[in-house]
């Protein structure tokens, strides 16, 4: 695929990475990491994804804009790697975040039952 300019790759990137590692499920883990990762259970994908978390967190707080950029890459796989591990799809997420769309989150969170403000 020609390289894009900064900017250019749309989000399809995310439903291809997803088909990536769909495909990778079952395969030789010394090949492939999301084989590897996803061989060795949904406790340690979880840890994985909160350790990227974490340093994707770190980076931010300390204003590292192209640190942040890496570790949201590791973000944004390790929780497509926990989709395929749960049985998620992209369409399902991008559903929600449409479902979401011209709702104000101060309108969404004042619309819920008192039982769940908390
Ligand atoms: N986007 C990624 C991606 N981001 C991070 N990583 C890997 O995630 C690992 C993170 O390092 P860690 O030491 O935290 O991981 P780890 O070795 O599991 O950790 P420990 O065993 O030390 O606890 C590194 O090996 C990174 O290369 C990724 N591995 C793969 N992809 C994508 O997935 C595709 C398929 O990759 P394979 O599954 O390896 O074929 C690739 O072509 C990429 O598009």
């Amino acid at each position: 695929m020609p390289h894009a300019e900064h900017g250019a790759v749309s989000a399809q990137v995310l439903d291809r990475l997803f088909d990536t590692v769909l495909a990778r499920r079952g395969t030789d883990p010394t090949l492939s990491h999301s084989a590897r990762l996803l061989a060795r259970g949904r406790r340690k994908i979880a840890q994985k994804f909160g350790e990227e978390a974490v340093e994707c967190l770190i980076e931010a707080v300390a204003g590292n804009a192209h640190e942040l950029i890496s570790e949201s890459a590791d973000v944004l796989y390790h929780l497509i790697v926990m989709w395929v591990d749960a049985g998620v799809k992209p369409d399902e997420v991008w559903a929600e975040l449409r479902r979401r769309e011209g709702t104000s989150g101060i309108a969404e969170k004042a619309s819920r039952p008192h039982s769940e403000l908390s």
